[in-house]
């Protein structure tokens, strides 16, 4: 794999992409330790763990009016709910994702890539716009295909391994997706259409992360601390878990995975278009296992691309005396910049903080 040098990374790092056999291939390889160049947990992250969240469940099965009254209390109280009675076969795209991370060495390499090519991305690496430098690496790797509908996705350039799966899947996550903006638009008090009328929201992205067994999983994050930049993300997962939540005093929880279910988190957009009733919880994943490997696809539903022409800001139907508008508009090409300047945290959504008088 080609160009690894010319971003000024140290030459362990340089080569260790060289391979073009990611994290998988490392551990293939029968490393016994962890290389320097994999990000170490915060202090904090090593004290041991003994909350588990208890996540909501939302039921799609039972009445519209109990279902919306849970995904309200859950979008704003803990950020993430469990969807069961959903109807989508989630299994078989995680199914297909692991068999893409898990190909023979050679078949992936000539696949591994640092920047996204016609839209997809199989790496190692953060997708920060090639400003890597200087960054450390999480313990997986990820296959990352964008499916905006307009220009459509080259459904050609996703690997033929796991094509038919993501798109069948991403067919059946759509349907989903359009429910659940319902439920989150009507449990606002603003109509069951408000939300998609204000945004447009359909899957852009879907990730599938493969997190490998460590040899040393308390020395490394599968994915550091962050807020998803969404408006809401969808996780398909498997049995492993290792996906934690941020506490209100600070501290972090394991989330169980839950057999069947989809877990929904809101993302940093939903956030400041519902003027802050719905939270944005930081969470990340710490891996768990010294033998079994972690698979999880993750769907992010965002606003539709439309360049600039569209501003986003609190809905101004929630906007009241009581309660003015927290956030100014912005669009989604600021707010994206915004985000890659100041990171993956509040940090960014607070930049568009209206100050308090
Ligand atoms: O794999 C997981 O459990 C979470 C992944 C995640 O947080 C993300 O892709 O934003
Ligand atoms: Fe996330």
């Amino acid at each position: 794999m080609a160009g690894a040098g010319k971003y000024g990374i140290p030459a362990s790092m340089a080569e260790f992409l060289a391979t073009g056999a990611g994290v998988r291939g490392l551990v293939e390889s029968g490393v016994t330790s962890v290389p320097p160049f994999f990000e170490e947990p915060c202090s904090d992250s090593t004290t041991a763990l003994s909350t588990t969240l208890s996540v909501p469940t939302v039921d799609l099965s039972g009445p519209r009016s109990a279902t919306v009254a849970a995904v309200g209390a859950a979008a704003r109280s803990c950020g993430f709910f469990n969807v069961i009675n959903h109807g989508v076969d989630d299994g078989a795209v995680v199914s297909a994702v692991q068999a893409f991370h898990e190909l023979p060495r050679a078949v992936r390499s000539a696949l591994y890539t640092l920047m996204p090519v016609g839209g997809i991305c199989y790496s190692t690496v953060p997708n920060t716009g090639g400003q890597y430098a200087d960054r450390l690496l999480s313990w997986r790797d990820y296959l990352r295909v964008l499916l905006q509908n307009s220009p459509p996705p080259d459904v050609g350039c996703i690997p033929a391994f796991c094509r038919h799966a993501m798109m069948e899947y991403r067919r059946r996550i759509d349907e989903f997706g359009k429910e659940i903006t319902g439920l989150l638009s009507e449990a606002l008090g603003v109509g069951a259409e408000r939300l998609h009328m204000a945004t447009q929201v359909e899957a852009w992205v879907m990730t599938g992360h493969y997190y490998p067994p460590c040899p040393e999983p308390e020395r490394v994050v599968g994915a550091a601390e962050h807020t998803d930049p969404s408006m809401y993300t969808v996780l398909a997962q498997d049995h492993v878990g290792g996906l934690q939540v941020r506490l209100h005093d600070g501290g972090w929880a394991d989330v169980q995975p839950v057999p069947g279910a989809l877990l929904v988190n809101i993302g940093d957009v939903l956030k400041l278009v519902s003027n802050d009733e719905y939270k944005s919880v930081e969470h990340r994943v710490r891996i768990k296992s010294s033998v079994d490997p972690r698979v999880s696809v993750a769907t992010f539903f965002n606003p539709a691309k439309c360049g600039d022409s569209r501003l986003l800001g609190p809905l101004p139907e929630l906007v009241t005396l009581e309660k003015p508008a927290r956030y100014r508009n912005f669009t989604m090409t600021e707010f994206l910049n915004t985000r890659a300047e100041f990171g993956h945290s509040s940090c960014s959504t607070d930049h568009f903080r209206v100050p308090v008088e």
